[in-house]
């Protein structure tokens, strides 16, 4: 599934993340240079000057042979000499802070193109994530940001001076003899042809590197992580002949890339010669009619050979700016990709959404979440939903049981906005849940699954992530409500650093960690997909007590693998084969006969009863217990 913003998105293959077109990149460019204008201007100004200099050494060196010439004394020839020297110094100066502006226009540039990737990032949705691959992002996040920072430090201030020095260089020419000018400018068409043919490869071909280099580090870190994985199902063949189709692809860009610049290299450096010659030959001709001063010819030979040197920078680093225009392109397409807005925009202000925890139940009547008529289909696959239909009321539990692979994980990521339905809406408070902005659509709904991260930092930092101005003691209060008194004997309390050389945190202890989170965020709906799975019995049950005052008024929509889950729940809906098959109360289930209350009275290791009487095992049967129940077969 595509959403429409990302197939509308330029050069956005299915499921990836698009690429900016090379109008948006201008546009990009434009803006960034405006936020610092200052800077630019000055950077333009002090270029100009230096350029400037530049030109005083070969046109006084052209009046040295002719002072010479004219038979001109020693103090003459020493003052022009002194004059060359000048205007070297003061050219080695001025382009000297000319490049220091343009290194600090430089990097405050790339300090906010870094902030604005990481806020187009976080703001994605994670179905567009999960879909385009960590790898592209992660590529798109370093060496592409990298390579666009390099550019703006460095290639971008290096060819603009060397535009300029261009620019100035041929305009000297022309103003010391137009006709020499002119056969220079046409000497040099050469190199206008050769530029021109890789100019229109070189952005496709650059593209295609930097895609086959996101792929490959896309297979490469799936390998990495799924290491056992693939261990264990003997998939190492596979993943081997994956990587290397990759590197084949990755080598055949990187081939495509290097034949274009093997042509335009040699060609470059043939057209420097020509307009030299040129002038030369036709200097002398003229020279000798006396049409031209000898001096005149000396310096626009010498002018010519100088401007080998900028045209050398221009055309060495337009390879890097080609590169570096492709990555630039790949981190601005994040600007396109499917966000429903950066992560800067303020959410929409919502009863249910306070600036601070209130752990005081925030489920409204706005809040109730409809399933209407919904199918969803993973790419070109089959429906595993179909035509689902049911309603959640604000503040309700709605237990959802179902065989393995009966659509329930699925029904729950549509329910959290991850996905979108291909058929029917999922709405809350009447707004389509997949067109709620990211920022706004985690305050409302928080899909809790038993992955979770800890973050390098401290304790602190892990739970401020949920709300940035959350007090010492609603931290404390939140990591109380899910059962976390091992956070009470943290050598530094809140200030303990977690993760990697600080304090790990076993598995149990990491998801009560990001459950505190999910308190702290204070959504009004949760949906629990396994979210307490990896606690042993005890403390999953300690952990759901604790989470049920706390998620006392809220909606909770459970994925429930044990029964007691369900049991406890204000409805049950049972899901088989993509559909819900039975929606109602436990009693209900139970006393209906249905799929549920074989399930309850298998459980149960009862018969099922024969007559309408209260199936309701709670009565019947032997206590609930976890130990028991461990995961139901559901
Ligand atoms: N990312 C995916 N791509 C393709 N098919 C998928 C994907 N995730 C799930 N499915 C398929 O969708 C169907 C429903 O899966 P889902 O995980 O929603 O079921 P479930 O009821 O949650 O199962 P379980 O209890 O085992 O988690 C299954 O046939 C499954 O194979």
């Amino acid at each position: 599934m595509t959403s429409p913003r990302c197939a509308d998105s330029p050069q956005a293959a299915p499921g990836q993340l698009p690429t900016a077109d090379a109008r948006q990149v201008r546009r990009a460019a434009l803006h960034l240079m405006r936020q610092d204008a200052q800077a630019f201007t000055a950077m333009i100004i002090f270029n100009v000057l230096a350029a400037g200099a530049g030109l005083v050494g070969p046109w006084l060196l052209g009046r040295i042979v002719n002072t010479v010439k004219d038979g001109g004394g020693v103090e003459a020839v020493d003052r022009l000499a002194l004059g060359i020297l000048v205007g070297a110094v003061a050219q080695l100066l001025l382009a000297r802070h000319a490049r220091y502006l343009g290194h600090r226009f430089g990097e405050r540039t790339l300090a906010r193109i870094r902030e604005q990737f990481v806020e187009r990032a976080l703001a994605l949705p994670t179905s567009v994530v999960e879909r385009a691959g960590a790898g592209d992002l992660t590529a798109r996040g370093t060496s592409d940001v990298a390579a666009a920072g390099h550019t703006l430090r460095d290639t971008g201030p290096d060819v603009f001076v060397a535009a300029m020095q261009a620019l100035f260089i041929l305009g000297a020419v022309f103003l010391l003899d137009p006709l020499l000018g002119a056969c220079g400018v046409l000497g040099l068409t050469g190199i206008w042809f050769a530029t021109r043919w890789y100019l229109r490869r070189a952005r496709s071909a650059y593209l295609d590197q930097g895609a086959s280099h996101s792929a490959l580090a896309e297979v490469l870190s799936a390998t990495a992580s799924g290491a056992r994985t693939i261990e264990a199902f003997g998939l190492r063949q596979r993943r081997i002949a994956d990587s290397e189709e990759e590197i084949q692809r990755c080598v055949a860009a990187r081939e495509r890339t290097l034949f274009l610049r093997s042509v335009l290299f040699p060609s470059i450096d043939i057209s420097y010669v020509i307009p030299v010659v040129t002038v030369l030959l036709l200097g002398g001709v003229m020279h000798d009619r006396g049409a031209v001063s000898l001096g005149t010819v000396v310096a626009c030979a010498l002018y010519l050979r100088q401007l080998s040197q900028p045209l050398d920078t221009i055309l060495q680093r337009i390879e890097e700016l080609q590169s570096s225009g492709a990555s630039f392109a790949r981190v601005e397409g994040l600007a396109a990709a499917p966000a429903g807005t950066t992560a800067s925009t303020p959410p929409a202000a919502s009863p249910a959404t306070p600036a601070t925890p209130s752990f005081a139940g925030a489920a409204f009547d706005d809040d109730r979440i409809e399933v209407d008529g919904v199918s969803f289909s993973y790419g070109d696959g089959a429906d595993v939903l179909r035509g689902v239909d049911l309603s959640v009321r604000p503040g309700e539990r709605l237990a959802i049981v179902g065989p393995s692979g009966a659509g329930k994980t699925t029904l729950s990521r549509l329910l959290a906005g991850i996905d979108a339905p291909t058929r029917g809406t999922v709405t809350v408070g009447g707004t389509p849940i997949a067109d709620l902005p990211p920022s706004r659509l985690r305050r409302q709904i928080v899909l809790v699954t038993q992955e979770h991260h800890v973050f390098l930092g401290t304790l602190r930092d892990n739970l401020q992530i949920a709300a940035e101005s959350a007090t010492d003691r609603e931290l404390h209060d939140a990591l109380a409500a899910v059962g976390a008194e091992w956070a009470g004997d943290m050598p530094d309390g809140l200030d303990t650093e977690l993760g990697a050389g600080g304090h790990r945190l076993p598995g149990a202890q990491a998801q009560q960690l990001a459950l505190a989170r999910v308190v702290l965020a204070d959504p009004h709906t949760l949906i629990l997909d396994e979210a307490t799975a990896l606690l042993d019995p005890t403390t999953a049950r300690h952990t759901e007590h604790a989470l049920a005052a706390v998620l006392r008024g809220r909606t909770v929509i459970a994925i429930a693998h044990r029964l007691q889950t369900a049991h406890d729940a204000d409805r049950v809906a049972v899901m088989e084969d993509g559909q819900v098959t039975e929606l109602g109360t436990h009693h209900d289930l139970v006393t209906a006969g249905g799929s549920y209350a074989a399930l309850w009275h298998s459980w149960h290791g009862e018969r099922p009863p024969t007559t309408d009487g209260d199936g309701d095992g709670t009565q019947a049967g032997p206590p609930c217990s976890e130990a028991r129940s461990g995961r139901s077969s559901v």
